[in-house]
Parts: structure tokens; C-alpha cells; sequence
């Protein structure tokens, strides 16, 4: 018996007119996964389904690869409902345990949630996560569906035909990047992989909300018919992934992809840290977290997102209580961890000296951001 079996939730095969993976949720929440290679959108997408979620109760779970979990800061503010899991690969190296523990937490809360989303770290294989979710054995929550992220500007870097046949819905996020032509055909490649599951263009994670809740329910719930939405679940096709995925995968991602966290309670020199980011070390592919820039920052927190060859930089206010301080999580494969803490560690600057006054240019052409001042 596969491990999709045992739910009745979970397991249930949708009728021949009903749209596909699309099921009404008895008793038990659903979990949504969100899974996609390093910097695909993930928090961008859950942000967003945050923000368009209405009346449905959200929880999120965010599982961050690196020791520092920047994800969880991103993620926060927009939601209450959050649990984290830091330092290490969700499907892997995380203990089964704190996962079980942390969606019985988000479970027990009263009044009830109408989803719970679990935001993969950017090296999670999507079809072991479900078998990790789905093993916790949890009667409250059960596995609904996967949701894979692929990123358009990067898409060459994921093996795009494992990642989309476990999903019930693919977003070819990033499609901005992308010339209509070239999307159109990256949607028909990954299409052809997903056996069936849409695959959906997005700008920013913009998913509209009812294909992941299915319209009619969200009527019929908001006229107080129904109690409970209607989800996506998993199709018999991921059931059969997961099946599969009873043996033990390799963990290759886990040995292939490290991480660096760095911190610094000193601020950063803005031009030396730009010369380190614009020419990094062979290897770093994601580089995410805080910036503290000191007096040349105007003392605001700098917000650093880098993957692949795109920066971009979000002027922020540090959040309440929390002191200025750098945190931040490099990724990538076969990096000199040695020359890149030493390089990071050749950034810190006490405070501005003379005729420093524009070293802050080369941080704010990254800041898109009206009300970002020179400096
Ligand atoms: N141009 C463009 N950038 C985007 C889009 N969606 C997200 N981004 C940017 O891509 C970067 C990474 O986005 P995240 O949502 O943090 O990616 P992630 O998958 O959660 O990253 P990891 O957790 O590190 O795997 C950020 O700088 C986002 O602003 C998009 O549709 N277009």
C-alpha cells in the first residue's frame, strides 16, 4: 500500500467531470507544498498568497537551507501563523520530528486554519518532502498538493523534468524575464514534463488564488455555505512519484549545495562589499539577508537578494527591537568558504571616512525604490 493510501483525504481520485486535483477537504488541513530550485520566488509566491488569501486562515511553515533563516524575516509581518525550521535541508536533514511537531503547532490553532503552505528550502527534492510531510501521520493536517517554482531567467540549472512531474501546478515564475516566444516554448517543455499539471507564467509569484482554491468554494464559503475550502490535492500521478520515493532518495542536493551564514555586528563598507558582490567567488549562486550599512545606509536595514547574475536590494526599517546587524546566507556549490569569509570579514567599516560620500551609489542602483535617498 502506497503511503498516499492511508489519508481518505489524500488519497481520494477525483470524478471524471470534476477539474483536475481539484477535491473538497473533509476534516483534515490541507497542506500545501512550495518547492523550486535556490531563488525561483518561493517567498515571493507565499508572500503573495498571503496578501490575496481574504478570509482563508493561512499558516506557513518556512524551512531555510542556510544557518540563518532570512526566508522566516521575509515571510513575517505578513502573516501570524508561521513556524520556521533553519539549518538544514527540510527532506533531508531536518528531523522528522520538529516538521511533525511544528504542523501539529500550526494545526492546533484555534480558530482552525484553511491551509497550511510549507515553503521548501531551495535544494528540497519536492517528491521526498511530500513523503517526509506525508510520514508524520498526523490525522489534523494531510499533503494536498506540490506546487514547483521553476525560475525562467535560471531554468537551465534545475532538471526541469524531475522537478515538474511531481507537481499538481508548475509557475514559470519570472516570466518577465523571459520574450513571449521563449516562454511559450519553456511552457510547452515543462507542460510536456508535468504530465498533465498546469503550468502557469507568473510575474512575481502572482498566482491568482483560485486555481490553488478553487473559485466556487470561495463563494460558497463566503455566503457561509461551506465550511471548509476547496483544494488542490496531490493526482495519482505524484502518488505514484511518491511510491517510488519510499526508497530512500540520495540527499545528492545536500552534498552538491553549501551554505555560508555570516554575520556582523559591525556594519559593511558599502563600495567594498559591492566590489566582493559584483566580482563573487566561483561557485556562489544565492546570496540573501540583511545589510547593515551604518551612517552610509542612512541606518536602515538593506534587504539583499542575489541569484544568479541579478541583484536586487529593498530598503527596509530593521524590524522592532531587533538591533542593526548583517546576517547573511551564501549558496552555492564548490565555494572557498575560507576566502569568502575573509573577503566578507575585509567589508566591515566602522563609520564613513572622508571623501566617502558616494559610496553608497553603488548599493542604491541595485534599490528599487522611490523613496531611497543618495547619499
Ligand atoms: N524579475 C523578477 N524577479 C523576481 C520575480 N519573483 C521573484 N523575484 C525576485 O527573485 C529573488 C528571489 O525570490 P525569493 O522569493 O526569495 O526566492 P526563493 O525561491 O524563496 O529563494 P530561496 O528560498 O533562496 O530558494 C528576489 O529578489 C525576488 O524579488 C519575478 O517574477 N520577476
Amino acid at each position: 500500500m502506497g503511503p498516499w493510501t492511508r489519508s481518505p483525504v489524500a488519497c481520494r481520485i477525483r470524478d471524471e467531470d470534476e477539474p483536475r486535483g481539484v477535491v473538497r477537504v473533509g476534516a483534515s488541513i490541507p497542506v500545501v507544498v512550495v518547492a523550486g530550485f535556490l531563488g525561483a520566488g518561493k517567498t515571493t509566491l507565499v508572500n503573495h498568497v498571503l496578501r490575496s488569501a481574504g478570509e482563508l486562515r493561512v499558516g506557513v511553515l518556512v524551512n531555510d537551507f542556510g544557518a540563518i533563516n532570512i526566508d522566516a524575516f521575509l515571510v513575517a509581518g505578513q502573516v501570524d501563523n508561521m513556524m520556521t525550521l533553519t539549518n538544514g535541508c527540510i527532506c533531508c536533514e531536518v528531523d522528522t520530528d520538529d516538521i511533525e511537531e511544528s504542523l501539529a503547532s500550526l494545526a492546533g490553532i484555534a480558530p482552525r486554519l484553511d491551509m497550511i503552505l510549507v515553503e521548501a528550502s531551495g535544494v528540497a527534492e519536492p517528491g521526498a518532502l511530500v513523503q517526509v510531510v506525508r510520514a508524520t501521520g498526523d490525522e489534523r493536517f494531510h499533503c494536498s498538493s506540490v506546487i514547483v517554482v521553476i525560475d525562467a531567467a535560471e531554468h537551465a540549472r534545475v532538471e526541469l523534468d524531475r522537478h515538474a512531474s511531481v507537481a499538481d501546478l508548475v509557475l514559470l515564475n519570472k516570466a518577465d524575464q523571459l520574450a513571449s516566444e521563449a516562454r511559450d516554448e519553456l511552457v510547452a517543455r515543462i507542460g510536456a514534463a508535468a504530465r498533465g499539471a498546469p503550468v502557469i507564467p507568473t510575474v512575481r509569484g502572482a498566482l491568482d488564488l483560485d486555481l490553488l482554491v478553487d473559485a466556487s468554494s470561495r463563494v460558497e464559503r463566503r455566503a457561509g455555505r461551506l465550511d471548509r475550502p476547496v483544494q488542490l490535492t496531490l493526482d495519482a500521478l505524484l502518488r505514484e512519484e511518491c511510491d517510488e520515493a519510499e526508497e530512500p532518495h540520495d540527499h545528492a542536493h545536500a552534498h552538491q549545495v553549501e551554505s555560508v551564514a555570516w554575520t556582523s555586528s559591525v556594519p559593511v563598507h558599502p563600495r567594498a562589499f559591492m566590489d566582493l558582490l559584483e566580482q563573487r567567488p566561483a561557485g556562489v549562486y544565492r546570496v540573501k539577508g540583511l545589510l547593515d550599512l551604518g551612517g552610509f545606509g542612512d541606518g536602515a536595514c538593506y534587504v539583499l537578494q542575489v541569484v544568479g547574475r541579478s541583484i536586487e536590494i529593498e530598503r527596509r526599517s530593521w524590524p522592532a527591537g531587533a538591533p542593526p546587524r548583517t546576517e547573511l546566507v551564501l549558496i552555492g556549490h564548490g565555494m572557498d568558504q575560507v576566502a569568502l569569509r575573509a573577503g566578507l570579514e575585509a567589508c566591515v567599516a566602522a563609520a564613513p571616512g572622508p571623501g566617502e560620500e558616494h559610496a553608497m551609489l553603488r548599493v542604491l542602483r541595485f534599490v528599487d525604490d522611490d523613496e531611497a535617498c543618495g547619499p
